[in-house]
């Protein structure tokens, strides 16, 4: 993917505050510190744009950045910090919980675990809500540079057994350091979004639409 511009639209906190429905988006989630600002800098080329950080708990809000004005990549905020006081986990759920609910233009969130660890119970359960909301359950295994790859597919399959992931096709190993596997990335985010668009331009979706518009 050729990236001819990127540019972060708005860090938002409330959905009233995300940008207008309508290009597609694409959004990264998984535990803080597991690399999901610095994989959205690696796939769109920007050393910083998606502010990263060696602490926990840096990204808080949900970062919506346009790529060559047609798709979007979203930042979410990671979960899993010990440190967290219950009120900002309670304020986190809500956030997530808003933005999965209500977002037309989501298409997929892709979780994003760390390759060398086996994922956690909060991984397990981000994963099965990914799953019952509708969406096919891609995984990214990050830092992928910090073992060998002789070693991938031990922790691939450590990964798959643990999330329950029956096809390991669907946890492509990432590095963000050596962008290793961009490509294959950005193939899966083209092709999701390929697929919704031929949904979107469906007699069967444009029938539920027209039904939305008579309910309200
Ligand atoms: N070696 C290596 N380090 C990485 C990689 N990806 C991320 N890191 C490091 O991991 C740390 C956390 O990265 P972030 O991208 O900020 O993590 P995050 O998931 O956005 O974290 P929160 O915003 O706190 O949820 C940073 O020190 C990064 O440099 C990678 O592919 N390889
Ligand atoms: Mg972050």
């Amino acid at each position: 993917m050729k990236i001819k511009s990127a540019e972060l639209l708005i860090t938002a906190g409330r959905p009233d505050q995300y940008p207008e429905e309508g290009k597609f988006e694409v959004a990264f989630a998984g535990r803080s510190n597991v690399g999901k600002s610095s994989l959205i800098n690696s796939l769109i080329n920007r050393k910083s744009l998606a502010r990263t950080s060696g602490q926990p708990g840096k990204t808080q809000t949900i970062n919506f950045y346009e790529i060559n004005k047609e798709i979007r990549i979203v930042d979410l905020p990671g979960y899993g910090y010990a440190r967290v006081s219950k009120t900002s986990r309670e304020k986190w759920a809500k956030m997530i919980e808003a933005y999965f609910k209500v977002r037309k233009s989501l298409v997929e969130v892709i979780l994003l675990v760390d390759i060398r660890h086996e994922p956690g119970e909060h991984d397990k359960m981000m994963y099965d809500w990914i799953k019952s909301c509708g969406f096919n359950g891609i995984i990214i295994a990050t830092k992928a540079d910090k073992i060998s790859r002789g070693n991938w597919l031990k922790h691939i399959n450590i990964i798959a057994n643990k999330l329950g992931v029956e096809n390991k096709e669907f946890i492509i190993p990432y590095s963000a350091s050596k962008h290793t596997n961009r490509d294959k990335v950005w193939e899966t985010i083209n092709e999701l979004v390929e697929i919704n668009e031929e949904y979107r331009n469906s007699s069967e979706f444009q029938d539920i639409e027209l039904e939305e518009d008579i309910e309200e």
